[in-house]
């Protein structure tokens, strides 16, 4: 039950971490990798290779032109979750970039940013979910706490 998380750069620390905090606070094992497709190729297969025999589901995070995604996509059949990070164009160009991929390579696409980045690690907690009750009843206990939140809000 392990989940990767990719960073196309080190400046994309911030958004890392939104994955990590909540893949924590579900208490699901997890190892973060930064490297970059357009920078360090090999390195990026390496990684990818790794993933592929080591975890269950990688999140990927790049800004930019954000090829990352979509490369580690190439070189493994896990699911790949890709996360755009916000620049110039507010993250537009790296949210089309990881959404428009060629035929036959899927990648989830997520929010760009610190939300992307935890509805990425909740989805990658849904599909470890499928073969782990106990983590199933966490989300399930999560959701039942957040509306039982605005009831009170509520008055209800
Ligand atoms: N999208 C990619 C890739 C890639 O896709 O290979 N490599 C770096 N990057 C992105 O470049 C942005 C700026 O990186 P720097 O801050 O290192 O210049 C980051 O958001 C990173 O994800």
């Amino acid at each position: 039950m392990k989940v990767a998380i990719v960073a196309g750069s080190k400046s994309d620390e911030e958004i890392m971490n939104a994955a990590r905090e909540v893949l924590d606070e579900f208490g699901v094992t997890h190892k973060e990798f930064i490297a970059s497709a357009h920078r360090s190729p090999n390195l990026t297969k390496e990684v990818a290779q790794i993933i592929e025999d080591e975890f269950d589901v990688a999140i990927v995070i790049a800004g930019l032109s954000a090829a990352l995604p979509g490369v580690i996509a190439a070189y493994t059949n896990k699911p790949v979750l890709g996360v755009p990070v916000a620049s110039d164009l507010m993250g537009l160009d790296a949210l089309f970039s990881i959404a428009q991929m060629p035929r036959g390579i899927p990648v989830a696409t997520f929010g760009i940013g610190k939300k992307g980045a935890k509805n990425a690690a909740l989805f990658a907690i849904r599909i470890l979910s499928l073969k782990n009750p106990t983590l199933l009843e966490r989300l399930k206990d999560k959701a039942r706490s957040e509306e039982e939140e605005l009831r009170k809000l509520n008055d209800m």
